[in-house]
């Protein structure tokens, strides 16, 4: 099956935004993302990457335009409907992983699960099976699972952080610069880990980095420093 007969799982359309106090609007291409479908979104320093995967995430909203993930108008939901929604359905990886650092390894990966009922639900046979599944298949090996997360290497937190992001299911998977700590053996490591796992689950993939050279390993590229308009409002 193609990507493009794949249910859709994220729709943008006209979406714009303000930061609070700046004196300029952003506004997106429109987006539509399948399942299975994986996105590199790059674009130079101030161009919106992170603003878009905020709104992504739902953590922001967007002050005009239309944004739904699968049959969800994220719009239209409180902030914490928002996060329901981001812990039931989605993975995020973020820029300085945010690992709980006084949880081992395994329990930072079964903390979505711990979070969400449905996420649980997803992650077979149980949380805790599954997180030792994506730890070995992200090669975070057996003698590092019950180490506080601080124990461990830049590369080693990367892998939990993708692991935790990945147990349950997830539809939709954000990940924000999650290479930029690491050496090109490592990064190209750890996307072929990413994207094999996203694969494997059916999820959806938004990668941002402004290191143009990982554009070949997705299904398309979306450059913001093209595309986002910015219109002066003060
Ligand atoms: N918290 C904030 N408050 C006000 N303005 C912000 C805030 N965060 C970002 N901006 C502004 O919004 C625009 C887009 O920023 P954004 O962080 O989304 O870009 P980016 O492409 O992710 O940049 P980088 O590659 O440097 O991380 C920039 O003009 C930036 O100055």
């Amino acid at each position: 099956m193609t990507a493009s007969q794949d249910p859709i799982i994220v729709q943008a359309r006209d979406l714009a935004f303000q930061w609070p106090g700046a004196d300029h609007c952003l506004h997106f291409p429109d987006l539509r993302l399948h399942a299975n479908e994986h996105l590199f979104l790059r674009g130079p320093s101030g161009s919106g990457k992170s603003t878009l995967l905020s709104m992504l995430a739902g953590l922001s909203l967007p002050e005009r335009g239309e944004l739904r993930l699968q049959d969800t108008a994220l719009t239209g939901l409180s902030r914490r409907a928002r996060d329901r929604l981001r812990a039931d359905r989605l993975g995020v990886i973020f820029q300085q992983f945010n690992l709980v650092p006084y949880l081992s390894v395994i329990d930072n990966v079964t903390l979505p699960c711990r979070l969400s009922k449905p996420r649980a639900g997803r992650a077979t046979p149980s949380p805790e099976t599954e997180a030792r599944h994506l730890l070995a298949a992200l090669d975070v090996t057996e003698d590092l699972w019950q180490r506080p997360v601080t124990r461990l290497s830049v590369g080693q937190q990367q892998r939990v952080a993708c692991a935790r992001a990945l147990i349950g299911r997830p539809i939709l998977v954000l990940a924000d610069e999650p290479t930029s700590a690491l050496d090109a053996d490592n990064r190209d490591r750890f996307l072929q880990l990413l994207i094999s796992q996203c694969r494997a689950s059916g999820a959806a993939l938004v990668f941002v980095s402004h290191d143009a050279s990982l554009a070949d390993a997705f299904d398309r590229t979306l450059d913001l420093g093209e595309t986002v308009r910015t219109e002066t409002t003060a």
